[in-house]
């Protein structure tokens, strides 16, 4: 890993789908509308998401003397994105690999990198706990982890797959920095009014239960899959979910 990387966080969830990707991209936009520069780095290789809600899909990687220069969003370099989906053809091409050449893709891609000067790298993981996560957690040993953010959704089987998720991080040493419910609730966008549309407040007890941090819970809000390369909290202030992705990313930067 570069030493030019402060802090690494890690993104994990116990199962696909319930937005641990959305999570990652709007915390390195959060982080950055606060004048942090980010990284993200997407090694999560059979469904890398992050270059297409950021719209970066198509860039190219391109490699200098001192490794793989990452995408960058913008022409100040606040935030740069590394993702095997930029070595694709496409976002639908598969990645049909063996175990021992996936290790060494990921080993890659936390040693090759060239990120420069970043304050928080985010590190968007596969769903579940595999051998990928066992590599990452094996090679960023001596890196400055904070920890991972567990992104769960309120139904009881993504809860008890975050369970899963805490006792790995347990066995493998990860501090773990906090739960998020995402889709927690929907806001109807004509009145604003959430609606709890499965079970509520299960993040929230399933932290309480193992003593670790809750981060906050993140709404239902359609607007996200088109509004996902900006920060919610630049694009609509007001927006609940803005309120939420706020103190989630004031919670990251000053965690006690
Ligand atoms: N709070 C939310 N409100 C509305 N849509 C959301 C929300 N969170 C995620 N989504 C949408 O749900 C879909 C899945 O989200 P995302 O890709 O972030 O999940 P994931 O957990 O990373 O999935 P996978 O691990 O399978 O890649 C996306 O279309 C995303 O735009
Ligand atoms: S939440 Fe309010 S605006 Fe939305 S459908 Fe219900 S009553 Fe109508």
């Amino acid at each position: 890993m570069s030493s030019n990387v402060k802090h690494i966080i890690l993104v994990m969830s116990g199962k696909g789908g319930v937005g641990k990707s959305t999570v990652s991209t709007q915390l390195a936009l959060g982080l950055v509308a606060k004048g942090y520069r980010c990284g993200i780095l997407d090694v999560d290789l059979c469904g890398p998401s992050v270059p297409f809600l950021l719209k970066l899909e198509n860039q190219e990687v391109h490699q200098c003397e001192a490794g793989w220069v990452p995408v960058y969003t913008d022409e100040s370099k606040s935030l740069g994105v590394l993702s095997i989906g930029f070595l694709t053809k496409s976002r639908n091409d598969s990645v049909v690999w063996r175990g021992p050449k996936k290790t060494a893709f990921i080993k890659q891609l936390l040693s090759d990198v060239f990120w420069e000067d970043v304050d928080y790298l985010i590190i968007d993981t596969p769903p579940g706990t595999s051998d990928e996560h066992i590599t990452v957690m094996e090679n960023i040993k001596e890196a400055p982890c904070d920890g991972a953010i567990l992104v769960t959704t309120p139904q009881q089987i993504a809860l008890d797959d975050v369970r899963k998720e805490l006792s790995f991080c347990r066995k493998t040493g990860i501090p773990i920095l906090g739960i998020i419910e995402n889709m927690s609730g929907y806001v109807c966008p004509n009145c604003s009014e959430c609606t709890n549309l499965f079970s509520s407040n299960g993040g929230k007890s399933l932290a309480e239960h193992f003593q670790v941090p809750f981060l906050g819970t993140v709404p239902i809000d359609p607007r996200v899959s088109s509004e996902t390369s900006k920060y919610v909290g630049l694009t609509n202030p007001e927006s609940p979910m803005a309120i939420s992705f706020n103190s989630i990313v004031d919670r990251v930067i000053n965690p006690n």
